[in-house]
């Protein structure tokens, strides 16, 4: 039986052409600044977001903790929306590495409101003081909801009048740009720095890359090398963050169909979901113990997460025309057996 992996767009294996071009790639050492596929990777993520710099990471985990720690002083708070994945899945990185503290706003459909936000800034000296506002776009536990543009703009306008910097987790931005139909420079603009993530829809198999002002980046090199994240001929895997950029755009749409047609077959069945927040590729399911649910699925061939209470189901490139409608029957019978 064909598993069915809806657990995360981060499933997504290599291309054949990511293949090709990892093992074609001209590579060097990237401690030493000579990886000349690394270079070019940054340089197009940075054209490509309209910020000055890139730097190539790992992970979105570090690429959000290095931005942490080039805004934050110790003890120093960031504002971030309810259920930010800097808060809610980095495992506690915020407090080790950056020293700092996080303030939750609340955020429907992961889009706090400006005045929330604004009256979440701490001026007390009793008080932790905000060093930070973070957002992000799309907003995971929300639903994969986007963040519009004039939303994005009025909480930089807080944040600017404020005299606050901006850090934009946009691990899934070029979804964002998808469903709204901009530019991902667009979702970038006004962000002091910008954290996107090639390993998940846009299917590179390793890394992220964070955007900044150019001269952010000697500190970000700096705090990327003491986390361990210096690396070696990194080409390798930047050939394939390459290739993510310029192809994995454009089968965003797809997922974000089949996302809707998930939901929409739910909901015939039933399943309470939230069809607002089915807004790109991901789908949370409200069910009953839904790490039981997740068990008797995993048996049925269909991999999904329990996020809490819930259950998400995330669509990606990898999934073949006929895995939702099949996932669909599978999810049925599952609900069926007692
Ligand atoms: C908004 C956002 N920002 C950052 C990250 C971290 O990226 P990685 O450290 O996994 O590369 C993630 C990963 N998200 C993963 C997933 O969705 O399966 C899990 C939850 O960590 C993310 O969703």
């Amino acid at each position: 039986m064909r598993i069915i992996d809806l657990r995360s767009d981060t499933v997504t294996k290599p291309t054949p052409a990511m293949r090709r071009a990892m093992a074609e790639a001209e590579v060097g050492d990237d401690v030493y600044s000579e990886d000349p596929t690394v270079h070019r990777l940054e340089a197009l993520a940075a054209e490509m977001l309209g910020l000055e710099a890139g730097l190539f990471m790992p992970s979105g985990t570090m690429t959000n903790q290095v931005a942490l720690m080039l805004h934050l002083q110790r003890g120093q708070e960031v504002i971030a929306p309810k259920g930010a994945h800097i808060y809610e899945y980095e495992p506690g990185s915020l407090s080790v590495l950056a020293g700092g503290v996080i303030r939750l706003v609340e955020a429907p459909y992961g889009v706090p409101d400006p005045e929330a936000v604004r009256s979440a800034i701490h001026t007390s000296p009793h008080q932790a003081p905000t060093g930070l506002i973070a957002l992000e776009n799309t907003h995971n536990s929300a639903g994969g909801t986007v963040v519009p543009l004039e939303a994005g703009r009025a909480i930089q306008q807080v944040a600017e009048e404020a005299g606050l910097p901006t850090h934009l987790d946009g691990a899934r931005l070029f979804n964002a740009a998808t469903a709204l139909g901009v530019a991902p420079a667009e979702l970038a603009k006004g962000f002091r720095t910008v954290s996107i993530c090639l390993s998940k829809g846009l299917g590179a198999p390793v890394g992220s890359v964070l955007l900044m002002p150019k001269d952010y980046r000697a500190e970000a090199w700096r705090y990327r090398k003491m986390l361990g994240g210096g690396m070696r001929q990194a080409g390798v895997l930047a050939a394939a963050g390459i290739l993510a950029l310029t192809e994995g755009p454009k089968g965003l749409a797809r997922d974000h169909q089949m996302a809707r047609a998930l939901a929409e077959g739910l909901l015939r069945m039933h399943v309470e979901v939230d069809l607002n927040s089915v807004q790109t590729n991901m789908v949370y399911a409200h069910v009953p113990r839904a790490a039981d649910f997740v068990e008797r699925l995993r048996q049925a061939g269909v991999l999904a997460n329990a996020m809490g209470s819930r259950v998400r189901f995330v669509t990606h490139r990898d999934l073949a025309d006929e895995d939702i409608p099949a996932a669909l029957e599978r999810i049925e019978s599952a609900l069926h057996v007692v």
